[in-house]
């Protein structure tokens, strides 16, 4: 297991000059990102600009091509399981839940990382281990709590609706006490009520003491919740700012978020975003 020396003001994720190539085509290029205990960091950019491939990075699903990523003050190697371990959890782009088990099952097979229980102790049934399985369940039924989902708690994570499940991964999620939460657009095909309501839950997760790093297309979301933004365009960090900054930002404005404004790119710098960005779609048909 990874020992880790916690402080507290040292940055609960530090990525420096994180790279991933794919043969050819540099995903990522030398991206350095911190986010702090009390943060909620949003990364935004257009599609195909690094994002999920960067967290993918963070997580060890991928092995950065070049750089590191250290929770807290640990160097984490590149496996999810002890990233996992370490105090980083992640939810997908596509949901990934076990359809047919129930919501409360769901969120026990994410608290497996926090249980100490040996397979011997699991196959003899020891009264530790029956401890260990009721500290569990508690833990999991205070999460459902947590997310407004204890009363479905006996229901297949399939008969839930669109909503739900998502939050469903976010309480799987938090199931092994990460002090790091990374999501991947997390209000994907929500309704604007479903949005709100999960701007509040991240709100929430933060004041309980884990940090989020998200990825969300959806501006307001991500304006009205981060402390800061980081843009990637094309795998690099373009800018990275508060809110406010962001959003006034000429190049961000001409790269992303597109709203007019007074002093806009001349029709090169329009041309050269747009090429990129063609060009970042064909990657992904060629994928
Ligand atoms: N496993 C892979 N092999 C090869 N290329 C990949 C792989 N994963 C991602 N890419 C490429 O890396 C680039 C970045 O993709 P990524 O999915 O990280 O972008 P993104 O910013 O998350 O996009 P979106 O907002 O659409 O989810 C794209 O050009 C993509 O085609």
């Amino acid at each position: 297991m990874t020992t880790m020396t916690t402080t507290t003001d040292a940055p609960v994720l530090t990525a420096t000059g994180v790279t991933m190539r794919f043969g050819g085509l540099t995903a990522v290029r030398t991206v350095d990102l911190t986010v702090h205990h009390d943060e909620i960091v949003g990364l935004i950019g257009p599609n195909g600009a690094g994002k999920t491939t960067f967290f993918n990075c963070l997580t060890g699903l991928y092995r950065p091509t070049e750089g590191t990523v250290t929770y807290r003050d640990t160097v984490l190697p590149p496996k999810p399981h002890l990233v996992t371990r370490a105090g980083i959890a992640r939810t997908f782009q596509n949901i990934r839940l076990f359809a047919n088990m129930t919501v409360l099952e769901n969120v026990l097979v994410g608290r497996h990382t926090r249980t100490r229980e040996g397979l011997l102790s699991a196959l003899l049934r020891s009264p530790r281990f029956h401890r260990a399985e009721a500290a569990s369940t508690q833990r999991a039924m205070e999460l459902l709590d947590f997310t407004g989902l204890a009363p479905k708690a006996d229901h297949l994570a399939r008969n839930l609706p669109y909503g739900e499940q998502r939050k469903l991964e976010i309480a799987r999620a938090l199931a092994s006490d990460p002090g790091l939460l990374l999501l991947d657009e997390p209000t994907a095909g929500m309704n604007p009520q479903e949005t709100r309501a999960t701007e509040a839950l991240v709100r929430a997760i933060r004041e309980q003491g884990t940090a989020v790093l998200v990825i969300e297309h959806d501006m307001r979301f991500i304006f009205n919740l981060c402390d800061r933004v980081a843009v990637l365009v094309q795998g690099e960090k373009l800018v990275e700012g508060t809110s406010d900054t962001v959003q006034a930002d000429e190049r961000v404005i001409a790269a992303y978020l597109g709203t007019p404004f007074e002093g806009a790119p001349g029709q090169e710098e329009l041309a050269e975003v747009e090429a990129a960005e063609a060009e970042a779609a064909h990657a992904e048909e060629d994928r």
